[in-house]
């Protein structure tokens, strides 16, 4: 058999002339590379192919190509691109940097079996009871209104993978925070390329110049592998003791009997659950981060807070606080979070994917070993279903007679074999967060309000920013906002 040749291959796609070693780099906007990708795709067309330094990557700006390879194809498409920085930094365990294999598939079973679809549901009383309580921060102390969403997410988390309490004062939440907080400061994009790059850079010891960050590397890996074993050493008191709260590390223990027979099984426990705790302490997680836009979103559009309100008012009506039994009847609510998750894409390219195979598509070689990236952006802002993009307009997700309509933008979370896993349940913090914030509060601008920096290069949101909450009801204080949360106490 002739293998064939080198010119009957099938092109790759087309894309800007790299140039030796430095590739497209030279071009591209690093503080919003999705921009750079979209108006490349302006002249390549839906799929592109550039190289950075020397990693080969392939855009996807359509969500039928994204859908199409990542989801279709996902068997070739679900690896991750190795980072060089995670092993050094002792964060390889990580489900989000996982490469595709049995590693990877032992976690997704853990999220799937506590956080599908109809199992998030039993979290929906603690999310909405971490959301009244951050009204009632919020209107103590509205200042540090950014502080209340980081509280409250992390709540949601610790109390959905371990059945934690937040206010329980534990060592390993602390220890986990604080390795995660070393390596998004450390083990940044630059230092990886440069690991990647100069591959003996890793040998080169700590006290080398310019090698001190390999301190932090350790201390981070030290961290991070105690609070992995001291979460999951809690969760297994908790549950000889007969104590645990339903969590995601209580239900894998069912299935586990003794921590000794299978070790693979207690590791993947141990590191898929801290890798969800990392993931919303790390200096803004997602669900926060969310969370910031939408306020950035309201104190600009004052309109779509009454309209919201005007709906919550006539459901829920002033007497109470709204709960997950009135989602039903408030369709612009819903609309509103699409809105919100559509119109800036906190994670404007997603996580990249990588082939595991070599694939052709639409007449291009794709290579195994490639990067892939879905430009979630590029469909955020797709003119042909979403027009005027740029419009904060939540009517968008509506029919005609008011209801909604099928697009719950589900290319947000990501694709195939790696799509977000705890999807279902930021959609109820997302969710309760917002709709019990607009019941209670309208938001607007004040002094600073539009001198906003925002976050760059993998996530795009705005960083805490100057604005009023101000209490709509004029009977709105703190012991009548504490006797109506106390009304709703939920015990779980
Ligand atoms: C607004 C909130 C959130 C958004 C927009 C979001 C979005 C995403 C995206 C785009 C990915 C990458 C998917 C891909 O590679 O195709 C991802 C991965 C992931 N998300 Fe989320 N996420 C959110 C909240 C959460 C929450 C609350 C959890 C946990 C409870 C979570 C757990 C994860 C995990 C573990 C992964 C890695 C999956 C893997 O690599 O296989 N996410 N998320």
């Amino acid at each position: 058999l002739r293998r064939p040749s080198r010119s009957s291959r099938p092109p790759l796609p087309p894309g800007p002339k790299p140039i030796p070693f430095l590739g497209n780099v030279l071009e591209l906007n690093t503080e919003a590379p999705y921009r750079t990708y979209a108006e490349w795709s302006k002249t390549y067309g839906d799929i592109l192919y550039t190289r950075i330094l020397n990693q080969e990557i392939i855009v996807l700006n359509s969500e039928g190509a994204a859908v199409e390879l990542l989801e279709r194809r996902s068997t070739k498409y679900s690896d991750r691109p190795f980072i060089a920085t995670a092993g050094l930094f002792g964060w390889e365990w990580a489900t989000a940097l996982a490469r595709y294999g049995p590693r990877l598939r032992q976690h997704r079973r853990l999220y799937h079996q506590s956080f599908h679809a109809g199992a998030s549901m039993s979290y929906r009383p603690r999310q909405l009871q971490a959301a009244y309580e951050m009204l009632a921060r919020i209107l103590d102390d509205p200042t540090h209104y950014a502080e209340h969403f980081d509280r409250f997410a992390a709540t949601v988390v610790l109390s959905v993978t371990y059945g934690y309490d937040i206010n329980g004062g534990e060592a390993f939440a602390k220890s986990l925070k604080h390795a995660a907080d070393i390596f998004a400061r450390v083990g940044n994009p630059e230092s990886a390329a440069l690991c990647a790059a100069l591959p003996f850079v890793k040998k080169l010891p700590a006290w080398f110049p310019f090698m001190r960050f390999k301190y932090e590397a350790a201390e981070c890996a030290k961290l991070a592998k105690d609070a992995r074993n001291q979460s999951y050493a809690w969760v297994r008191q908790q549950v000889d003791e007969g104590t645990a709260k339903q969590s995601m590390v209580a239900d894998a223990m069912d299935g586990l009997g003794d921590d000794t027979q299978d070790h693979q099984l207690v590791q993947a426990i141990k590191d898929s659950a801290a890798t969800l705790y990392s993931g919303s302490v790390q200096t803004r997680g997602q669900t926060n981060a969310m969370l910031l836009m939408f306020v950035y979103h309201m104190m600009h559009h004052p309109e779509v807070q009454v309209r919201a309100q005007v709906e919550i008012d006539r459901v829920v009506g002033t007497q109470r606080l709204p709960d997950f039994g009135d989602r039903p009847a408030l369709p612009y609510i819903d609309a509103l979070v699409r809105e919100t998750l559509r119109c800036h894409p906190i994670l404007p390219i997603a996580i990249p994917h990588a082939t595991t195979e070599d694939d052709v598509y639409e007449g291009y070689r794709i290579p195994k070993g490639t990067t892939v990236m879905a430009n979630i952006w590029a469909i955020s802002q797709n003119e042909a279903k979403y027009p005027n993009p740029t419009a904060f307009l939540p009517e968008r997700f509506l029919r005609s007679d008011g209801t909604l309509n099928d697009d719950n933008v589900p290319w947000i979370y990501g694709f195939g074999r790696r799509i977000c896993p705890g999807r279902y349940v930021a959609d109820a913090s997302l969710w309760s967060a917002m709709v019990c914030i607009l019941a209670l509060f309208n938001i607007e601008k004040t002094v600073g309000s539009e001198d906003i920096k925002w976050e760059t290069g993998m996530s795009s949101y705005p960083l805490p920013f100057p604005c009023k909450f101000v209490p709509r009801g004029k009977d709105t204080d703190g012991p009548t906002l504490a006797s109506l949360i106390y009304a709703h106490r939920v015990d779980y």
